[in-house]
């Protein structure tokens, strides 16, 4: 059994490009058929029994494991880090020979990132702040600049910034591609996530067309949502944005990450998720370097799927708390 993903050699930043507004106008998406191939994609690829468990597994080192509400205190973060170090159970761990098993990121408001620094210290684990002015994004321009670099003097490594959307649905790419690129100046040494906001893009073409200015300006990981819109990660998003990863790999060689997030709590629906990346990316973007879940309780479930699955017998929620 796999204890999470296998490590992998680590690729350059992206640089990003020009911004090339004929790139822009020549991509459109048709919704109909993103939809069809994303209905065939649970059956697809099936897993069952021991795979599926050492998928589960693999699932749990992908994971931003995130706290983003308004009550957030720092023993709740704590707790959090807690699960982050050590995601299961130490004897469902035992039971499947796993070692090591961390989740791969913890992701807070800035005001958490030193109460999530001391509970993480020693684990390797990085601390991703979101930023500028989430989940909105409608704070001055220099405000937003200030919290990027207040984050990461503070000492977070990743920073999941939100886009202005009224670039996208006014069609201003040069507008949005000059807010990330400013973003991604202010965030030196950490890497930047763009959060679209999909939900509130109006069409997938808007959301193929954003992804590829984020990439052009620079951004580490394109991520599909904050998980406050009214519709967060759905299939057809990820397809969308998948394949404009892949298209800008082709035109640039340069592997840029992807981070669904929202709404994904079971480890069913994670595993569709893993396919669409099997299928459209390949298997070197099943790691964390580029590939996260954004998810707040999608770990409880897969705690719960891996004890049915050691101990074949039903698992209720609430044994695995903080998950
Ligand atoms: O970035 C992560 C999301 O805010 C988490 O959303 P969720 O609480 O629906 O899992």
């Amino acid at each position: 059994m796999p204890p999470a993903a296998p490590p992998q050699p680590s690729h350059t930043r992206n640089p990003g490009l020009p911004l090339d507004p004929g790139w822009l106008r020549a991509t459109r998406v048709n919704r109909p058929a993103a939809e069809q191939y994303c209905a065939s994609l649970p059956g697809r690829r099936p897993v069952t029994g021991a795979h599926r468990a050492a998928w589960m597994l693999r699932t749990v080192g992908l994971i931003d494991l995130t706290t983003l509400a308004g009550d957030d205190t720092p023993g709740r973060v704590q707790r959090l880090c807690a699960k982050a170090r050590q995601p299961m159970r130490a004897d469902l761990l035992a039971a499947l020979g796993v070692v090591g098993l961390t989740t791969a990121a913890v992701c807070v408001y800035h005001e958490m990132i030193a109460p999530a620094l001391a509970a993480l210290r020693g684990s390797g684990i990085p601390v991703a702040a979101v930023s500028t002015g989430f989940p909105a994004g409608l704070s001055p321009m220099a405000t937003r600049l200030a919290e990027i670099e207040a984050s990461v003097a503070a000492g977070a490594a990743e920073i999941d910034i939100v886009i202005s959307r009224r670039h996208v649905l006014l069609g201003d790419w040069a507008a949005l591609y000059d807010e990330v690129a400013a973003f991604r100046a202010a965030c030196g040494p950490a890497h930047l996530k763009t959060i679209l906001a999909t939900g509130e893009l109006g069409s997938l073409t808007n959301v193929a067309r954003a992804s590829l200015v984020c990439m052009m300006a620079g951004a580490d990981f394109i991520k599909t949502s904050t998980g406050k819109e009214p519709v967060n990660a759905t299939l057809p998003v990820g397809l969308t944005m998948v394949r404009a990863i892949r298209a800008y790999h082709a035109a640039t060689g340069q592997r840029v990450g992807f981070k669904p997030a929202g709404g994904i709590s079971t480890a069913k629906e994670a595993l569709v998720w893993l396919t669409l990346i099997k299928e459209e990316l390949g298997d070197r973007w099943l790691s964390p370097d580029l590939f996260r879940f954004g998810a707040s309780s999608l770990l409880g479930d897969i705690e719960r799927q891996i004890e049915q699955h050691v101990t074949g017998a039903h698992s209720a929620a609430w044994r695995h708390p903080m998950g």
